[in-house]
């Protein structure tokens, strides 16, 4: 069976490579089972190996973190805490760091990114909401984004739980009329909940929680969410309704969605107009998703009764805010995730999650990678080494090798295509392809991006075999369509470059170049020649590197038939000089040979 798709991939490397992994860090696949604190099994990613010059990486830390995170960033590299940065400042520092953490209040724009010089290797976020991330400039600059997901999830729907019952009851305006020298018992009677429907409108971790502490409180709750499961609100007793259905039904609306095109202003004007009379609204997500000006017209206009809020469009917001001064309007400086033990948590597993990126360990909570199973890495690792190997090998190749716009990759395998996993080698493929030819860092992040923007077309085929799935695949091949070769021998019957290579003993070899069957061990650099098939050549060539004190670690000989042409490969443990390569291409048998490095 033959599937095809074209190259869809963020994504990247992986185990350490002799032009990627310079530092003595350990290898992302004999540390990939790292211990996480909470609900970890999900999934991790392969981050990507950073070339450090000081043994230890520079950490930015952009705001306040909890003491434990810090404590554990210390312990492995360099931290410089510099809190309250400018613009400016921060864009200045940055090219002196690998990575940067930050809360809600740094933006991290393009400019970061674009100064950090290609230094910065990952962005942590110690909370949900990456909205203050430029992610595509991430992506585009091979910066991994990491977030802390789960940490401060109660801290925030315990908020909202907070504001719902405050601003029903008046709490806030009620003590500061007190405390005013006032006693208004009459001027403050609340709302009941009981009975009550609320709305949650984002039902992820943080409304899933305030709606189950909602149901607690004795009110019906619905929600509305596109992408929730419905069994996941069943089991909490909620019903999961369309956005109109919700908000016109709500007396109660709860916001908990993530900031997004999508959801900028999406509670503006006219969803105030579908709204119950006298709703009464709590943001606890992102100021963003309410259009500001509308909601002050909505509480004007008594639409809406009543409006408690932790997170502004900008903050601080201005000192003459109309929606912050309305009298009906409760309010709270970002809060929702400010307890001690949320701020603790979410300092542990962000520094968890930045020490590893840096590592080049599998992280478990990118923002900007696809999520592959750590079970699915594990077993592909040795084709991941594989893959990186064919790309870099059918790449130089090509004559002038720039022109390479259309691959197609072929994996064979017993396994049907929803069993295999292939994005990974696709994206070490790329890395392989383009690395070599270009000054560019390739990695999990940007391999889709810089492939693209290359003009870089790569198909997959499916080639399903017969026999046993133990094995995830048999072979991978690599053809390069639509070029000139530096050795014509490349070229198979129907005018692609190709190599092909599988896995054997945990290790990469190169099986088939062109026409030719072979098997080396694809390690160091590789000598291709190909020759008329006569005795004596290993030798002679042999004799060459010999003279120049080149080591050769194997050779290999494939031939069509005896006495015909012949493929010889020769590894090398380094580069013969110009003339040792001479010598080699005045044997007067040798028809063409080609140096490549792995
Ligand atoms: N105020 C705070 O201090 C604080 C603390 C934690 C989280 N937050 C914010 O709360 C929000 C939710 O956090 P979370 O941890 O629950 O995230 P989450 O990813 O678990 O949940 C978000 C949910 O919103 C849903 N969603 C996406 N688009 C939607 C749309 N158009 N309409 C309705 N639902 C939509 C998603 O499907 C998802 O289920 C985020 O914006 C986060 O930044 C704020
Ligand atoms: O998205 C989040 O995690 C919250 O908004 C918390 O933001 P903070 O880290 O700035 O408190």
């Amino acid at each position: 069976m033959v599937t095809t798709s074209s190259l869809n991939l963020v994504f990247t490397p992986t185990k350490p490579t002799s032009l990627s992994w310079k530092h003595s860090f350990p290898s992302p696949f004999t540390t990939a089972n790292c211990t996480r604190r909470q609900n970890r099994k999900a999934y991790r990613f392969v981050v990507f190996a950073t070339v450090l010059a000081d043994p230890k990486p520079t950490v930015l830390v952009a705001e306040k973190l909890g003491k434990a995170g810090l404590e554990l960033l210390k312990t492995f590299a360099n931290v410089d805490c510099s809190y309250n940065l400018s613009p400016e400042e921060l864009c200045t520092k940055i090219s002196l760091c690998d990575a940067l953490i930050v809360r809600s209040g740094t933006k991290v724009t393009r400019e970061v990114f674009e100064r950090s010089g290609g230094r910065l290797k990952v962005v942590g976020r110690a909370g949900v909401g990456i909205d203050n991330v430029d992610l595509s400039a991430a992506t585009e600059h091979g910066c991994l984004v990491v977030n802390a997901p789960t940490a401060n999830t109660i801290a925030a729907a315990e908020h909202g739980i907070a504001l719902l019952t405050a601003m029903a009851r008046n709490i806030a305006q009620a003590d500061a009329s007190i405390k005013a020298g006032k006693w208004q018992r009459s001027k403050y009677i609340g709302v009941s909940l009981v009975g009550k429907t609320l709305a949650v409108i984002g039902f992820g971790k943080v409304g899933s929680e305030v709606a189950r502490r909602a149901k607690g409180l004795g009110m019906h709750v619905i929600a509305h969410d596109p992408y929730a499961p419905a069994d996941r609100a069943r089991a909490i007793g909620v019903d999961l309704l369309t956005f109109e259905e919700a908000i016109s039904i709500a007396d109660f609306i709860s916001l908990h969605m993530p900031l997004t095109p999508a959801t900028s202003k999406i509670f503006n004007d006219q969803a105030f107009s579908r709204m119950k009379k006298g709703v009464r609204i709590v943001n606890v997500a992102r100021g963003g998703v309410i259009d500001e000006e509308a909601l002050v017209r909505a509480l004007d206009s008594g639409i809406v009764a009543q409006a408690a809020l932790d997170v502004f469009t900008e903050e601080p917001p201005p000192k003459d805010s109309r929606l912050v001064l309305h009298e009906n309007v409760t309010v709270t400086p970002h809060l929702g995730a400010s307890t001690t033990e949320a701020q603790e948590g979410v300092a542990i597993e962000v520094a968890e999650a930045v020490i590893g990126a840096l590592r080049g360990e599998l992280a478990a909570t990118a923002v900007n990678a696809p999520m592959v199973p750590a079970e699915v890495l594990t077993e592909l690792a040795p084709f991941v080494t594989l893959s990186e190997k064919l790309g870099r090998l059918a790449v130089q190749l090509v004559a002038g090798g720039s022109g390479v716009q259309s691959v197609k990759v072929t994996y064979a395998s017993a396994r049907g295509p929803d069993d295999l996993d292939t994005r990974l080698l696709r994206a070490m493929i790329t890395k392989g392809l383009i690395e070599p030819i270009t000054s560019v860092f390739i990695n999990l992040v940007n391999a889709d991006f810089t492939a693209k923007q290359r003009g870089l077309r790569i198909a997959e085929e499916r080639f399903l075999l017969d026999g046993s799935p133990e094995n995830p695949l048999e072979f991978i091949q690599v053809q390069i369509a639509n070029v000139e070769s530096k050795f014509a021998t490349a070229i198979s019957d129907s005018g692609e470059i190709k190599v092909e290579g599988r896995v054997k003993d945990g290790k990469p070899h190169l099986t088939r170049v062109g026409s030719f069957s072979v098997d080396v061990s694809m390690e160091g650099s590789l000598i291709l020649c190909r020759q008329v098939d006569q005795p004596g050549m290993i030798g002679s060539v042999g004799n060459i590197l010999g003279e120049e004190n080149i080591n050769v670690s194997f050779m290999s000989v494939g031939r069509i038939a005896p006495r015909k042409q012949a493929v010889m490969i020769i590894g090398v443990d380094k580069e013969p000089n110009k003339e040792a390569l001479k010598k080699i291409g005045e044997i007067p048998a040798i028809e063409e040979f080609v140096f490549l490095k792995l």
